[in-house]
């Protein structure tokens, strides 16, 4: 049974995109944004999507999520119900005036947020947008930052392992171009880098783990989403790394010595967790992910969605806070009925969209609909 935490119970966006002002009171686990194209559904969902760290569910720069005639800055506010169902206050913005460049500062309960940490703590959130219609044909990359996504909701210290991951590989690629042979600084880098790329390359292989068990055995599978098969090339080549960490550790801080020359030529690190992919097969027909139809490809998706909120609400008791953009209008009603249901039975709060109410007519009674508008409820 799921308790009654991780939630949105209010919404204030100002000067948010095309919502100069908006106050909206949350009143459902289903929320309906309906209206015509470019009337700000996605926008209030990437509004919603600033209520983890990072830059959102299009990964857009700040000012350009600042209203084009307002103030030049933006903020969302978000009465949230956390994981004890305690009501607390989220308020994230950027400031028009910012001297040190375009940031976003966050607020928790009126005090300033030490660490991106604390909001990951407090807010379980993902989310399914068309621009990831091409995960499985585009870059690594791509499939990185969404497995990075699921790894957040479950370990919330896995985005502090990356920046520091990163700032490292940041700090020894500049010494090997500049070429400065200063051994120690080079070996305290490369030390913080096998400590840290470990702990996100373990991360990553425990949530691949959990999730292909859960994709296998949950609801998706029976509803008619197919099941994914998921295999994580863990961007460390021939390590294993099952062996114990401190065995692991020391290997992977040894390659990292002796690539150096590799490393320096090629400009970057040629190795770890920045170099991982995760490989999605379409178990039913045995092919990459990559060459299923656009529309089984999207339900593989939805299906390893689900699952993974089935893990997350395993682990926590709480299922996480799902965005899902133009979701319904790519599923028939078949599917769009069952997932409908799932999601009501697994207790998730799920913000979708669309340009047609009829897609949701099977919702009617379970969720709170908004008609959209230029910017406004109407
Ligand atoms: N910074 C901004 N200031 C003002 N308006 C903006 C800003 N950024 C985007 N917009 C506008 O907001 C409008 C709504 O965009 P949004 O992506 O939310 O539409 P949508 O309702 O999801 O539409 P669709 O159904 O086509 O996906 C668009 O007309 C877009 O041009």
């Amino acid at each position: 049974m799921a308790r009654d935490g991780n939630r949105i119970t209010q919404l204030r966006l100002v000067d948010f995109r095309n919502y100069s002002s908006l106050t909206l009171d949350v009143e459902s686990r289903f929320i309906v944004l309906a209206g015509d194209n470019g009337s700000g559904k996605t926008n209030l969902l990437e509004a919603v999507s600033l209520l983890t760290p990072g830059r959102g569910l299009r990964r857009a720069t700040y000012p350009e999520m600042a209203n084009l005639t307002g103030s030049g800055g933006f903020s969302v506010r978000a009465g949230v119900l956390d994981e004890q169902a305690d009501s607390v206050d989220v308020l994230t913005m950027m400031r028009p005036d910012t001297a040190s460049g375009p940031q976003r500062q966050v607020r928790i309960d009126g005090t300033n947020a030490r660490s991106a940490d604390e909001l990951l703590a407090l807010v379980r959130l993902l989310w399914l947008t068309p621009a990831m219609d091409g995960l499985f044909t585009g870059p690594a990359g791509d499939r990185r930052r969404f497995l990075d996504r699921l790894v957040l909701t479950l370990h919330p210290e896995h985005g502090r392992h990356a920046t520091d991951y990163e700032r490292a590989m940041r700090s020894r690629n500049r010494l090997l171009a500049e070429d400065r042979r200063d051994e120690s600084w080079l070996s305290a880098i490369e030390s913080q880098m096998a400590e840290t790329g470990l702990a996100i390359a373990l991360a990553r292989a425990e949530t691949v783990h959990r999730l292909k068990a859960a994709v296998c055995e949950g609801f998706g599978a029976g509803a008619g989403f197919p099941i994914a098969g998921l295999e994580l090339a863990s961007g460390y080549g021939p390590v294993d790394l099952s062996r114990a960490a401190v065995d692991v550790e020391d290997e992977v801080a040894g390659r990292l010595r002796s690539n150096r020359p590799l490393d320096r030529a090629a400009g970057r690190t040629l190795e770890g967790p920045h170099r991982s992919d995760l490989l999605v097969t379409y178990l039913a027909k045995s092919m990459p992910a990559a060459l299923a139809s656009t529309g089984e490809q999207k339900a593989l998706l939805i299906g390893l969605i689900l699952a993974h909120a089935e893990l997350v609400l395993a682990t926590s008791g709480i299922p996480p806070i799902l965005l899902l953009d133009e979701v319904a209008a790519h599923l028939d009603a078949g599917r769009r009925a069952a997932l409908f249901d799932i999601l009501d039975h697994l207790g998730v709060q799920s913000f979708m969209t669309g340009t047609d109410y009829a897609l949701f007519s099977t919702l009617e009674g379970r969720a709170q609909i908004l008609s959209i508008a230029n910017g406004s409820l109407t």
